[in-house]
């Protein structure tokens, strides 16, 4: 059985497609594992694992960078999201945020089943369709759901997995830091590098 590494963008697999030398489309088949680059967001990742995610596959790991809330993780360091949430999907009632849970819709939280023992910092996340960049925004989300990271396709990829009965692990590098916006002090380059290394030790150890 084969593994399935997904990703929003292939700039996040950069080195990966370098070291396996791999062809470059967004569903590329090696030995051991299969490369799905779904685009940025959930609605993207829930269409693209949709059409690829089946049971010839025993794990999928879910590959990229992402925003910590927490300032005692470095960017370029490596996280494993064990459990995201979809931040927005709810109703909005005067101040107050009704999660799908509380109006009777069915989770909005999901846990990533996986026996792989990795040793990266456990994190939990939550998963936007907009980049957080205003104080309120952000101040919301931390009261509300204390998150560690956010990015735009975790939960995504965690539900399909659920649902489909496979293990799971996401693991993203820390780009940025989950603030008013200044796209100058993002360390994308190092976050990637940092990916990249441990996704071509993890799956050449695999082999
Ligand atoms: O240049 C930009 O403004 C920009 C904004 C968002 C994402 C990108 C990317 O290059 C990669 C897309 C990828 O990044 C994840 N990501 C990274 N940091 C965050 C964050 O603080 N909040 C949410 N998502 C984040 C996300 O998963 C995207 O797929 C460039």
């Amino acid at each position: 059985m084969k593994t399935l590494v997904v990703a929003a963008t292939k700039a996040e697999l950069t080195f990966l497609y370098q070291h396996f030398n791999l062809d470059d489309g967004d569903f590329v088949e090696a030995k051991n594992f299969d490369i799905l680059i779904t685009g940025v967001g959930m609605v993207a990742t829930a269409f693209a694992l949709g059409k690829h995610l089946t049971h010839k596959y025993k794990l999928v790991i879910n590959l990229g960078i992402a925003g910590s809330f927490d300032r005692n993780i470095e960017l370029g360091s490596l996280v494993n999201i064990t459990e995201d949430t979809f931040a927005e999907l709810g109703a909005e009632d005067g101040e107050n945020f009704l999660t799908i849970t509380d109006l009777g819709f069915g989770e909005n939280t999901y846990k990533a089943k996986c026996s792989i023992n990795t040793n990266i910092l456990k994190v939990t996340g939550v998963t936007v369709n907009r980049v957080s960049g205003n104080d309120k925004n952000i101040r919301n989300l931390m009261e509300r759901l204390n998150p560690q990271t956010e990015s735009m396709e975790g939960a995504a990829v965690l539900y399909a997995c659920q649902k489909e009965h496979v293990d799971c692990l996401q693991i993203r590098s820390i780009s940025n830091y989950v603030e008013p916006r200044n796209r100058d002090k993002w360390q994308i380059g190092l976050a990637i590098k940092n990916l990249n290394d441990w996704a071509i030790a993890f799956l050449t150890d695999m082999n």
